[in-house]
């Protein structure tokens, strides 16, 4: 593989890219957001989700992994038509690789790689990123070929049966230089894997570890979750019930930042902004964090502060400022599913369990410290998840 193909996997898939960007959006809407399809997938998973953080019995555990097997468990679903079981060595190697890509990513070797890629190619964690996205592609084609011996023309079972049927057609119709190919199937697949994977569930941990952090807070979710559902399982539509949560989960993303420098943009031309000339060609970061930790916009930037998306009522509001998906024609393709399974997968597991820190352990003894990644994680933590009386 060469540095050309791991940033189309990484960043972009070159003149195809609106032709694919306009494909993932309206399949995942098919396969993901519309029909209620990607909720009942994701409250599925919810239980798979809850079964194993019940296995822990109360005691002190790291969340990466459940985590991490959920989210992308959900793009699975999307993306092959099913889900993987979590003891599947397959599934465990593919999501192990991608957590270890992104926090090599944000390691300093690789980003003075990025600076000086000439001199530095021989870095250590760059050629691990490389081996690991090699060991990717190689499982993404194995899975690729599976799905093709089962493949009906007649159903989509997920997004990479639509694409398959789609290719096909373009064959048959002759199409000349088809952006359906294999080459583009594999990095879309691998794209999507990349992108919503690791964000959903970086975000969720960020936000069991507040829930830990400020107990008080995590009461009022309590409350919030008992008045609102009791012991009935939650469907997206509560959400409009729950303004408090809502806040929590959005103050959560603000607070954590986890994609502060959004991801690399190069200016199509020379562009004149704010008073700044900038030519054509540069490399631009937005950072997000910028926004997020903006002074004049929000009442306590540095702090974990549910109000600032709340008004004098107590009802949600979201303020412009509020852009961890970033902004413009390049936003986050998976902003809906995103906030599909944040929303879900929180309340899920709060409405079950009380998270406290491991014991010996007090509130204010626990780090908020971001760790290394170019998606910013928890430093390694562990917490208990405690069974909640009646559920
Ligand atoms: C909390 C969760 C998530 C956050 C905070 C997040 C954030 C972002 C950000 C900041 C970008 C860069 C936008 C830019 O270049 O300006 C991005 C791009 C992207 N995201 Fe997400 N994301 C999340 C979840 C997801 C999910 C679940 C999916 C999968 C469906 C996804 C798919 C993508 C894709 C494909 C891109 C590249 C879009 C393009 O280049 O046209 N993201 N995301």
């Amino acid at each position: 593989m060469n540095d050309r193909q791991v940033q189309r996997i990484l960043f972009a898939n070159g003149e195809s890219w609106k032709e694919l960007r306009r494909f993932s959006l309206t399949t995942l809407r098919d396969f993901g957001m519309g029909k209620r399809l990607a909720e009942e997938k994701i409250l599925e998973e919810c239980q798979h989700l809850i079964q194993l953080f019940d296995e822990y019995k109360g005691k002190p555990f790291d969340t990466s992994r459940p985590m991490n097997y959920a989210t992308s468990n959900i793009i699975s679903s999307i993306v092959y038509g099913s889900r993987f079981e979590y003891d599947d060595q397959r599934f465990q190697n593919l999501v192990k690789r991608a957590n270890e890509n992104i926090s090599l990513t944000g390691s300093p070797t690789v980003q003075l790689y990025n600076m000086f890629p000439r001199l530095l190619s021989w870095v250590k964690n760059r050629q691990q990123i490389l081996r690991n996205l090699e060991d990717t592609v190689q499982d993404i084609k194995e899975l690729i070929k599976s799905i093709k011996e089962t493949l009906n023309p007649q159903i989509c079972r997920g997004l990479l049966d639509c694409f398959l049927i789609r290719k096909q057609k373009e064959e048959d119709s002759f199409v000349k230089d088809s952006h359906y190919n294999e080459t583009n199937l594999i990095f879309t697949v691998g794209n999507l894997f990349a992108a919503g994977t690791d964000t959903t569930a970086i975000t969720l941990r960020w936000g069991l570890l507040l829930m830990v952090k400020y107990p008080h807070i995590q009461e009022k979710v309590h409350e919030e979750l008992d008045r609102v559902l009791g012991s009935r399982e939650v469907r997206v539509d509560d959400r409009k019930q729950m303004p408090y949560i809502d806040a929590v989960i959005h103050e959560t993303q603000r607070l954590a930042s986890i994609v502060p420098m959004s991801l690399p943009h190069k200016t199509s031309r020379d562009v004149t902004f704010q008073g700044y000339f900038i030519k054509g060609g540069t490399i631009v970061f937005p950072l997000l964090t910028s926004v997020l930790y903006d002074e004049s916009e929000w009442e306590s930037p540095y702090t974990f502060n549910p109000s600032h998306f709340l008004d004098e009522e107590g009802k949600f509001f979201k303020p412009d400022a509020f852009m961890p998906f970033s902004a413009g024609r390049r936003m986050c393709l998976g902003e809906g599913l995103a906030k599909m399974e944040l929303f879900l997968f929180f309340t899920s597991l709060l409405q079950r369990f009380r998270l406290t820190p491991p014991p010996g352990v007090t509130e204010d003894e626990l780090d908020l410290s971001p760790g290394v990644g170019f998606i910013v994680n928890p430093i390694p933590h562990q917490l208990c998840a405690v069974s909640r009386e009646g559920f």
